[in-house]
């Protein structure tokens, strides 16, 4: 699903109200239609709505709610804010204060803020995609005071929490924090920030019909997965394939006390359709893989504690793919090995974890790592690879410079995981919980990304459908064994239900 900047929501209402044709105010008359269905479906009558409505056509949006709410029995009233206002919003003020003249007052100032009883909603309809400047004056002390009153009422901001930039950072600056943000259409690039998470709640995005041809055409550069692209990557198993045809991975992972990194992602590998998976370990972890992963084959270093020599590994066997870093550790022999076998081996591979942060340390071998390959940087590894941003927008754009910059993909990992490519998109991923922020949920995304790459999914295919279904198995060991319960290794074992039912 393309996510459109705030100027390109602008032209696609434009072009709807054109080539529908749908006059401006009946394109209104239906995005207030559907949050008043909403509001309708998830609260009952007997909540009193208060609606801040500003001057421009988010306030229109919510003068057209407060009518259609009065008209299905809920006790609905209008603040407005004073001043020139838009066409639209003029002719739903007009038509409210016809129908229902008591339930429409003026917001000039704080003083005039309604005291509301307890179990009243807010609904924030003072801007929308329009702001063009940070709200400052007794406008910030308006939004100052509805967050003071979140504890106790809910926010139900129209479109976008207002004071919220779509396409920039909104730090320092006054914004709604909404318990839900109901948006029109597509998701905005501001609700997948990490930064924004505290006023954005809960996101619904309502469809409100604009038009096909715009959505279709227009191109974007931001992306959020869907279930439609997931479907169009998937490639079934070939009813004659053999073990050959699914690829052979290297999985290079693993040291003395992490050994349990490397089985983590030698597991989720395997689960993940690799054809053969060969893991290369320090000599202390040989029993641990064998015995508890007997589907890998096993190579062990020279060295008990640490591994040394897995680039001599690539001379002896044609491996597709290579994935490196799970509990590696960082001795300087590795990082030799590492530099060694970035020489050799020249095809697609995944890095993580260690492997980034030898790299963070010898920073020449960012430019020795082989294009077209998978980094899955945390927000930590990411900053000691790149340095550090002063907001989430600012690191967004140093992704996605630096995937440009160096052909590789870059996966910053988190809620709505960032997947930077070369050819300067940026995919979001909507799947995956907060139980999976425990010890080794990493590691089996490495072993996920290295087994799609070995079956010869293209990197870009393999890391949006990777972390898909990392994030799809991780939601469905949440939803059986809860988001506390759940460790790594049930990511891993939930993956078979991921690939049945996330695609
Ligand atoms: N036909 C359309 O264009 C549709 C628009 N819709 C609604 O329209 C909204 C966009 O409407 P507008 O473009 O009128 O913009 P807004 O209603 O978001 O706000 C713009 C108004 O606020 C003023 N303003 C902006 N930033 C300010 C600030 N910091 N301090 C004080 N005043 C400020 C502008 O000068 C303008 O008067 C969407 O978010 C959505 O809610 C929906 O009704 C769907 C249809
Ligand atoms: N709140 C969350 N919502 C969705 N996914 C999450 C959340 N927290 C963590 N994850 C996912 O879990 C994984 C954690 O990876 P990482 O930090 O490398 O863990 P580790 O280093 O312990 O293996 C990432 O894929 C990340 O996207
Ligand atoms: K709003």
């Amino acid at each position: 699903m393309k996510i459109f900047s705030a100027p390109q929501v602008r032209e696609a209402d434009a072009y709807t109200i054109q080539h529908e044709p749908v006059s401006s105010l009946d394109l209104m008359e239906r995005a207030a239609s559907r949050c008043s269905a909403w509001i309708e479906e998830h609260f009952s009558p007997k909540h009193p709505v208060y609606i801040i409505c500003g001057k421009g056509n988010n306030g229109g949006d919510g003068l057209a709610i407060v009518r259609q709410l009065l008209l299905h029995g809920y006790d609905a009233t209008a603040y407005t804010i004073q001043g020139a206002t838009s066409p639209d919003h003029t002719a739903n003020l007009l038509r409210l204060r016809e129908s229902y003249p008591d339930k429409v007052h003026p917001l000039n100032d704080l003083q005039e803020f309604p005291s509301l009883p307890p179990d009243a909603l807010i609904v924030d309809a003072l801007f929308g995609t329009g702001l063009n400047k940070p709200i400052e004056g007794w406008m910030g002390g308006v939004i100052h005071h509805m967050n003071n009153l979140r504890q106790k009422h809910t926010i139900i901001a129209i479109d976008m929490p207002s004071g919220l930039r779509a396409d920039s950072t909104s730090l320092h600056t006054p914004v709604v924090q909404a318990h839900h943000t109901l948006s029109f259409e597509t998701w905005k690039l501001a609700f997948l920030m990490p930064e924004n998470a505290a006023f954005v709640g809960q996101v619904h995005i309502l469809p409100i019909g604009l038009h096909p041809d715009y959505l279709t055409h227009t191109p974007a550069r931001f992306h959020l997965t869907d279930l439609e692209t997931i479907r169009t990557i998937y490639q079934p198993r070939d009813p004659f394939g053999h073990k050959g045809t699914y690829g052979h991975a290297l999985l290079i992972a693993g040291s003395y006390g992490k050994m349990g990194a490397a089985l983590l992602s030698a597991r989720s590998c395997l689960r993940a359709g690799v054809g053969l998976l060969t893991c290369h370990v320090p000599a202390c972890g040989y029993e641990i893989m064998q015995l508890g992963e007997p589907a890998a084959m096993c190579i062990t270093d020279s060295e008990i504690q640490h591994s040394t020599h897995f680039h001599l590994d690539i001379a002896d066997a044609s491996y597709t793919t290579v994935g490196i870093g799970p509990g590696l550790g960082t001795h300087q022999q590795t990082a030799l090995a590492l530099e060694k076998l970035l020489e050799n081996f020249r095809s697609p591979m995944v890095l993580d974890a260690d492997a980034l942060n030898i790299i963070s340390v010898y920073p020449y071998l960012l430019y020795r790592i082989p294009q077209g390959s998978i980094i899955t940087p945390h927000p930590k590894e990411f900053e000691r690879l790149f340095g550090k941003t002063a907001n989430d927008f600012e690191r967004l754009e140093l992704l996605s410079s630096k995937s440009q910059e160096l052909g590789i993909y870059i996966l910053l990992k988190g809620r709505y995981s960032a997947m930077a490519c070369p050819d300067g998109a940026v995919y979001f991923n909507p799947t995956g919980n907060p139980g999976m922020a425990t010890g080794g949920s990493g590691d089996v995304l490495t072993g996920i990304l290295t087994a799609l790459l070995a079956q010869r999914y293209t990197p870009k295919a393999a890391i949006i459908l990777g972390v898909w279904l990392h994030g799809f198995a991780g939601d469905l060991a949440a939803a059986s064994l809860s988001q506390e319960g759940m460790t790594a290794g049930d990511i891993t074992t939930h993956l078979g239900a991921a690939f049945l039912q996330g695609i």
